[in-house]
């Protein structure tokens, strides 16, 4: 076989297994993790770029998931995709947020290198000129709550289970998050939501607006998906772009200029000794279920 025939067939055969990861076939999530952390795949007709969290069962984001997320997102940017779909290949979560074990009795320069990780994919999420979307195929918990809800449109799967859950652990909201919650939900919600540390069930998050749609099943999310992006197709996307950054420009303002005080405040939370606690009890509990 000569070697644009290989590379050709190589490219088929990722595709393939993309495509296999996204119908959620997993039968050996040993053999998925060893693949990337992040899987994109392009549609070349409508040129809107899916990106996978890829860390089955739980999606949860470790400093390497977060660091090959945010590159996947400049890729985004930089190669002109004329849109976004976010989802996962795990195939009952989203995402349950950080991973909680880069949370317990962490290293603090990792601790913080996972928390700038995380604030670089919000604020180049937030404040992408391209259109997002967020196929929520199952849970989104904390941290993959706010990435979702950083997304312009969101789809949830019925029976799953979004929230910012941070004070139920101990750690504190920050105001840019407040504002973030307010620019979708009301006021009032969001106060509720984020002081008692709300988990919703799909239905839930669609009557108080925290999501915009219902899917029947992923694929019928991804396929929404599109019908929302395909909605910006004929608008020009710098006047596009430029017009949802004046909408967001209070959050990305504050995500990016409080970015070293974030980083300071979420460390001494995390490594409270009552948050600690909290972290040990939930996977605790967690192994006590089975
Ligand atoms: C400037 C900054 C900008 C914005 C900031 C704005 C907001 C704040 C954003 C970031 C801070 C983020 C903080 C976090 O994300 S903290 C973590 C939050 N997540 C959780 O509290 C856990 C969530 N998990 C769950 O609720 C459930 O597991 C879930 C509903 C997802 C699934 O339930 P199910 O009953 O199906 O499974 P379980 O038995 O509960 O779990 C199975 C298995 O998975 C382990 N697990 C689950 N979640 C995590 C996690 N996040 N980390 C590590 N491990 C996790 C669980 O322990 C079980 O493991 P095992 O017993 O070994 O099988």
């Amino acid at each position: 076989m000569n070697s644009t025939c290989l590379q050709k067939t190589t490219r088929i055969l990722n595709k393939n297994v993309f495509k296999c990861f996204l119908n959620s076939h997993i039968r050996n999530q040993s053999s998925a993790t060893n693949q990337s952390l992040i899987l994109t795949d392009v549609n070349d007709k409508t040129g809107f770029a899916t990106v996978a969290f890829n860390r089955p069962p739980m999606s949860n984001f470790t400093l390497e998931l977060l660091q090959d997320f945010s590159k996947s997102l400049d890729e985004v940017e930089s190669k002109n995709y004329k849109g976004m779909i976010l989802t996962s290949t795990s195939p009952t979560v989203f995402s349950a947020g950080l991973d909680l074990k880069e949370l317990l009795n962490p290293e603090p320069a990792r601790l913080k290198a996972l928390r700038t990780a995380y604030i670089d994919c919000c604020i180049k999420l937030y404040s992408s000129m391209y259109p997002t979307v967020a196929a929520i195929n199952g849970h989104a918990i904390g941290g993959g709550c706010f990435i979702a809800m950083a997304c312009e449109y969101r789809i949830m799967l019925p029976n799953s289970k979004i929230g910012l859950n941070e004070t139920q652990l101990g750690i504190a909201i920050p105001e840019v998050a407040v504002h973030a919650t307010r620019n979708i939900i009301s006021s009032r919600d969001a106060e509720m939501a984020l002081t008692l540390g709300s988990v919703f069930t799909t239905d839930e998050a669609l009557k108080i607006g925290l999501i915009d749609e219902v899917a029947e099943n992923k694929e019928d999310a991804l396929a929404k998906s599109e019908k929302f992006l395909s909605l910006f197709k004929k608008i020009p996307k710098r006047a596009r772009g430029i017009t949802k950054q004046f909408f967001r420009k209070k959050v990305i303002d504050l995500m990016t200029n409080n970015r070293e005080k974030d980083v300071e405040a979420f460390v001494s939370y995390v490594m409270n000794p009552a948050s600690q606690k909290s972290f040990q009890a939930f996977l605790d509990e967690a192994k006590n279920k089975k």
